[in-house]
């Protein structure tokens, strides 16, 4: 029996951070431009898009679909030659998404409402992910689609023949934009008008991206409709840098001891802005410039100046719009004066790992106090030793325990790291380039 070795990060204490750096293209807009183009008329030309295997994997997707895709090429620009909405093929094998929440949950809507008959497989991350939240509605649309008996994947949509989905008003359980945008997705392929009701404010790539390729959407404050049967017409499609990686770097800019740093071109979709609000809550010294809008998102640069953290009270309001930004948030709270205690964050423990245990069990191997809750945690600022930590099968884990490097004592070690590809896969050498010390065994 062979062992899978998979990479180890060891970051050492390091500083000052400086420096004025892109981060890669958004990771939900990367993925939507190749499921949009694919689903479009005509030729997509995509530019910055996110060369990271979850979005690798959703292009593998559509190109075992019958869709041709050329890149992304050294520049990150992807050419897609779309089918129309009826113009897909089945796939002659599973299509295996990897890592990929976003990729399976989305595309349960896509191949919901599809002729012929699909499954979707992942990796040991995925495999223990809820699935029932997109099969539930989707099942009410009359789609013959299943996941496995404990609601995880595989996921396996039978196909409709010749029939269409049926509209339904959906009210969102939890606020979820992949389930949103599932719902919204299969309601392309029904008869009539499909609305889902949100309990917060998710992002909302799916509403913009859909209207930039013309599909009409109507949003009527948390309420969002879409009619079945109009077309997606392609176009060229700018990706904004992904907000949720600039978060490690705004994190290691604030918990350095000196210095300044520069992130340029982030996304600043206003359902995307939580950590900003919460660091800038914290007492961090952001300031976001040049703001202009490109692709149709909001855009900015953002400076971030070496700060004195507080601990606050996350307003439940920022969660959903801070949902991926938590696990290096942590590191700013352990980093901070004072108690950090955020609530009405039952999601993260739905994501590549338990997010809120993860971290728990990283920081207290650092010796930093944590409380943990059903829907949140307890920080208090302190101290970071040095000790070995594991990612738990998460990018974004392992991500913020090498920026926590940046004020421990001595040496992190991180294991398990590979999935840092999956989001990010030049982080090692931005960590470097900006005056982190990470090196890869
Ligand atoms: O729609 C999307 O692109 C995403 C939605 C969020 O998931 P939930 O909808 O499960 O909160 C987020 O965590 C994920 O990284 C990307
Ligand atoms: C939750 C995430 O992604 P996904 O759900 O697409 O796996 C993430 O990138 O933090």
């Amino acid at each position: 029996m062979t062992t899978e070795v998979t990479k180890t990060f060891v970051a050492s204490p390091s500083g000052p951070v400086n420096g004025d750096i892109l981060v890669p293209g958004d990771k939900s807009c990367s993925h939507r431009s190749i499921m949009f183009g694919s689903l479009a008329e005509g030729t997509t030309h995509v530019s910055g898009f996110l060369p990271g295997e979850d979005c690798l994997a959703t292009m593998n997707a559509f190109k075992a679909m019958g869709v041709n895709i050329e890149g992304p090429n050294e520049n990150n620009e992807v050419t897609i030659e779309g089918k129309g909405l009826h113009g897909l093929t089945a796939p002659k094998a599973q299509l295996n998404v990897g890592n990929s929440g976003t990729s399976i949950r989305l595309l349960a809507g896509i191949l919901a409402g599809q002729s012929f008959a699909s499954e979707m497989i992942g990796d040991n991350s995925l495999n223990k992910r809820p699935m029932r939240r997109v099969i539930d509605p989707l099942r009410l649309m009359g789609a013959n689609i299943e996941a496995s008996e404990d609601g995880t994947p595989p996921v396996t949509s039978h196909g409709l023949g010749e029939n269409l989905l049926k509209s339904i008003h959906y009210d969102l359980p939890m606020a979820s934009a992949q389930v949103k945008s599932c719902v919204l997705l299969a309601g392309m392929y029904a008869d009539g008008v499909t609305s889902v009701t949100e309990p917060g404010v998710t992002r909302d790539h799916t509403e913009r991206m859909l209207k930039a390729f013309g599909y009409p959407v109507t949003v009527e404050g948390n309420k969002i409709s879409i009619e079945g049967g109009h077309k997606l017409t392609a176009c060229d499609f700018l990706v904004p840098g992904d907000i949720s990686s600039a978060t490690f770097f705004m994190v290691a800019g604030l918990i350095a001891k000196s210095g300044e740093i520069t992130i340029r071109n982030v996304g600043m979709n206003p359902t995307r802005i939580g950590a900003i609000n919460i660091l800038k809550q914290m007492q961090g010294d952001l300031t976001v410039i040049n703001e202009r809008m490109a692709g149709g998102e909001p855009v900015a640069d953002i400076v971030v100046r070496a700060s004195n953290l507080q601990g606050i009270e996350v307003n439940a309001s920022d969660v959903p719009l801070a949902i991926d930004e938590f696990p290096a948030i942590f590191v700013a709270a352990a980093c901070a004066q004072g108690t950090f205690k955020l609530r009405d964050a039952e999601e993260l423990r739905v994501k590549e790992s338990d997010r809120i245990q993860s971290m728990a069990d990283g920081l207290v191997e650092l010796g930093i106090d944590c409380t943990v809750y059903d829907d949140g945690i307890d920080i208090i600022g302190g101290q970071l030793t040095s000790g070995v930590v594991n990612s738990h099968d998460d990018h974004r884990i392992a991500m913020s325990f090498a920026i926590a490097s940046l004020r421990s004592s001595g040496d992190i070690k991180i294991l398990d790291c590979d999935n840092v590809a999956t989001s990010f896969p030049n982080f090692v050498q931005l960590a470097n380039e900006v005056g982190l010390s990470v090196v890869v065994e």
